[in-house]
């Protein structure tokens, strides 16, 4: 005989039960629309475009719009004997940020579907792939629409993009990383800086992105999405973190990597300790010509 106590608990649980499923099944199936959806899965353009708002600045006030996947809530993917995530998945990638920073084209690149035909997760936008890495299938999960509170968000990693064309992009990726330390602070993220094909009208630094990565203790990978450029990288890196190991193997060297091995300011002294020699005996032992043969400019006065 179930005491009162047991009782509430179950009809809290047949309640929340409950509104879990009446969500998901009157929500419409919404999606951001300013890129190309898999021809199966197109929508009408009207129906397709949520609207131009900013989601991220409603993320503490009221309640967020329906959205058209969920994540299983219920799911932490570990192996039992070792206490780390199982290798093969399902791991949950989540792309955050900006609207317009290239996710859904980030998402189908990722996917290996740069012809359009990837599999789309049974609950909604997410795509499903099975992908190879380090010699070990694994099955990933890539949300690029997440519109709810981030609270709310479940997932192995999350892939915070900006677009290196739009400096607003950026700081709002910083405005997420510090939700998400809040949310969720065992989420490995990793920071995209998206467009990198668009050499022109670049706003934002590959050394600034690797700055603030390194701040938040996080890896940067720049890319461009549209040329598959370095999609297959962040694909690794993203899986080995899902999988609790280092995002690069030993041994081998990432390009843009902050919260890797070498730090910027180590980076930028050994580049400069390089340029420059560090002593007047260094000169001499040189000749005195260093100077006076590669630099004449204002620079170094003393050279003159
Ligand atoms: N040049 C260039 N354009 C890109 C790249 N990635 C995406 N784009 C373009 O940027 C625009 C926006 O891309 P989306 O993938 O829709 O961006 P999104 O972040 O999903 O945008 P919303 O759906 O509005 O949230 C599209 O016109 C893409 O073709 C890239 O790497 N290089």
């Amino acid at each position: 005989m179930p005491t009162d106590a047991l009782k509430d608990s179950i009809s809290i649980e047949e309640t929340l039960v409950k509104c879990d499923s009446m969500t998901l099944s009157s929500a419409p199936p919404l999606r951001r629309g300013s890129t190309p959806l898999p021809i199966k899965h197109q929508l009408r353009r009207e129906e397709a475009v949520h609207d131009d708002c900013d989601w991220t600045s409603g993320l503490a006030g009221p309640s967020p719009p329906p959205i058209s996947f969920s994540l299983a809530k219920d799911e932490t993917i570990t192996s039992a004997v070792e206490g780390r995530p199982s290798s093969e998945g399902p791991f949950r990638i989540a792309l955050l940020g900006q609207n317009g920073v290239g996710k859904s084209c980030l998402a189908i690149a990722l996917a290996g579907d740069l012809d359009r035909t990837a599999s789309v997760d049974s609950e909604g936008e997410g795509y499903v792939h099975t992908v190879t890495v380090d010699d070990e299938d694994c099955t990933i999960l890539i949300y690029d629409n997440w519109r709810q509170d981030l609270s709310d968000l479940q997932c192995e990693v999350c892939v915070l993009v900006f677009s290196v064309t739009d400096r607003r992009s950026f700081h709002r990726t910083a405005q997420l990383r510090l939700l998400l330390r809040e949310t969720q602070p065992q989420t490995p993220i990793i920071l995209v800086g998206n467009k990198s094909d668009l050499v022109r009208s670049r706003e934002v630094s590959t050394q600034e992105a690797l700055t603030s990565a390194s701040l938040f203790d996080c890896l940067y990978v720049e890319m461009s999405a549209s040329l598959d450029h370095r999609t297959a990288e962040l694909l690794e890196y993203a899986v080995r973190l899902a999988r609790g190991l280092s995002p690069v193997p030993p041994g081998a060297c990432g390009h843009d990597m902050a919260g890797g091995r070498e730090s910027i300011t180590h980076r930028a002294k050994r580049f400069l300790t390089s340029l420059v020699p560090r002593y007047p005996r260094d000169r001499e032992r040189e000749g005195g010509k260093f100077f006076r043969q590669k630099s004449r400019s204002c620079h170094d006065l003393g050279a003159l």
